[in-house]
């Protein structure tokens, strides 16, 4: 059989019709659900009369909606308790046996709990009504985020329809500077890259930089694959894969587990294949970076300055720029690590794990948040709250002066309470840097 790259091996594996001019029909291993997007999917079943087909590859959890406060306090938002009671309402009446809501220990940002819980595995096809499903390609699956149309079709089916996308190799050569973490590496690329850099692809990423990352950290490239246009990220899975996924609760065990993991070392690229892109990036050309204005793509050293308008190419770049600047309130030149900041967010599908908070806290401990800022933490799941407690980080955040919230989404989209003030500048370890958005990073 010709060299095939590690996306065409899960494709091929999972693809249950295929018709010339037509997109494909593809078969999910694993649907996450959660309480924004799969609503109207449910009703959608009720009005067909249709049961969901497989409740036992089904995982739901409440996560967007979530007051990160207190678990005994009620929710004030009726929009958002609507949402999660539609979604407790359709475990129940659809029989999901693997849903967690806003209360069980199980609970957290989906994109955190599928991998973490061990629901998430090489060699899958992984759906979610979610842009940022990217995140589990991490794992070596094939992960791609759906619409609420798709997510009601995947309930009654447990199949995708889905054109079958090109394929892109990011290879980051060499290893990674010291103080280059997971989210640089990705911001760099999407520098690079710009935000439609990966469009109509699936990422792989390669190289040393890229083998050397903890599964925390490639969670987080794949994540904002997304950010790049892409469809979806993966990174074929190795020793720190198999290791993972030993430790995972619902991840098969023993005996199972060992023969799987060997068919899992089948499923990286073959030497010789080809993809339809390739781009190779030096690993010593790449710093902490952020971003500086309302693009993922807008992207600088820390150590740097805000750019001059004046100095990009075209004259839509220009302006862009101009409008980031404004709505940001930055002047050009301004030195980046001058800009005075309001708020801080640790958390977010891109960077609230056990890494991403041992990292904060390593940094922050001995230290103060200035009287001038709010900061809070809000870990990405109730494991990875319990993990953090356990080693003390909350103590060394709650030392410092942040806030220490409950798991959930929170302001990087603030479907919750946590929401800025307008003209308030946040520095967030988020995804995204929207106008109207949450957050700045
Ligand atoms: C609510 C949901 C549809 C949305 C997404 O798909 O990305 C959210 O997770 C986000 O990050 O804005
Ligand atoms: S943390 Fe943010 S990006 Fe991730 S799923 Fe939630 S809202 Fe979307």
């Amino acid at each position: 059989m010709a060299a095939r790259t590690m996306f065409e091996k899960i494709w091929d594996a999972h693809v249950v019709h295929e018709e010339s001019g037509q997109p494909s029909l593809i078969y999910v291993d694993l649907h996450l659900v959660h309480e924004v997007t799969s609503p109207q999917a449910f009703d959608g079943l009720r009005l067909a009369g249709r049961p969901v087909r497989r409740p036992d590859l089904t995982v739901a959890t409440a996560d967007h909606n979530t007051p990160t406060w207190e678990l005994t306090r009620p929710i004030e938002d009726q929009i958002s308790k609507a949402q999660l009671d539609a979604l407790d309402r359709n475990a129940a009446e659809f029989g999901l046996p693997y849903y967690y809501d806003r209360f069980s220990e199980n609970q957290g940002i989906v994109h955190v709990i599928g991998p973490d819980l061990g629901y998430t595995l090489p060699g899958k096809t992984v759906v979610c009504g979610d842009s940022h499903t990217s995140t589990h390609g991490a794992l070596g699956c094939f992960a791609v985020g759906i619409g609420t149309s798709e997510v009601e079709h995947v309930l009654a089916t447990q199949t995708l329809r889905q054109t079958k996308p090109q394929t892109m190799e990011i290879r980051i050569d060499g290893p990674l500077p010291s103080g280059v973490s997971a989210k640089d590496v990705i911001l760099g690329i999407i520098g690079r890259i710009g935000v439609n850099g990966g469009t109509g692809h699936v990422i792989e990423y390669t190289g040393e930089a890229i083998r050397g990352l903890s599964m925390d950290g490639r969670m987080t490239v794949c994540n904002m694959s997304i950010e790049a246009g892409a469809r979806a990220g993966m990174i074929a899975p190795d020793e720190t894969t198999f290791e993972y996924v030993r430790t995972r609760p619902y991840a098969p065990k023993g005996a199972e587990l060992e023969a799987k993991i060997e068919e899992w070392r089948g499923l990286a690229t073959d030497p010789g294949a080809t993809y339809d892109k390739t781009v190779i990036i030096p690993a010593v050309e790449l710093s902490p970076f952020v971003t500086w204005g309302t693009k993922p793509d807008m992207v600088v050293p820390v150590t740097d300055r805000v750019p001059d308008p004046a100095s990009f190419g075209s004259t839509a770049e220009q302006e862009a720029a101009e409008r980031a600047l404004e709505y940001m309130g930055l002047e050009a030149n301004q030195a980046i690590q001058d800009i005075k900041i309001d708020r801080v967010f640790l958390g977010a599908c891109t960077n609230a794990r056990i890494d991403d908070l041992r990292a904060a806290a390593s940094v922050i401990k001995g230290r103060q948040v200035s009287a001038d800022v709010y900061a809070m933490v809000v870990p990405g799941s109730a494991r990875v709250k319990m993990q953090a407690e356990a080693e003390g980080l909350d103590q060394v955040f709650i030392d410092a002066g942040f806030d220490w919230r409950v798991a959930g989404c929170s302001m990087c989209l603030g479907m919750n309470p946590d929401i800025l003030e307008p003209g308030q500048r946040c520095a967030s370890t988020s995804n995204r840097n929207f106008e109207g958005g949450r957050q700045a990073r």
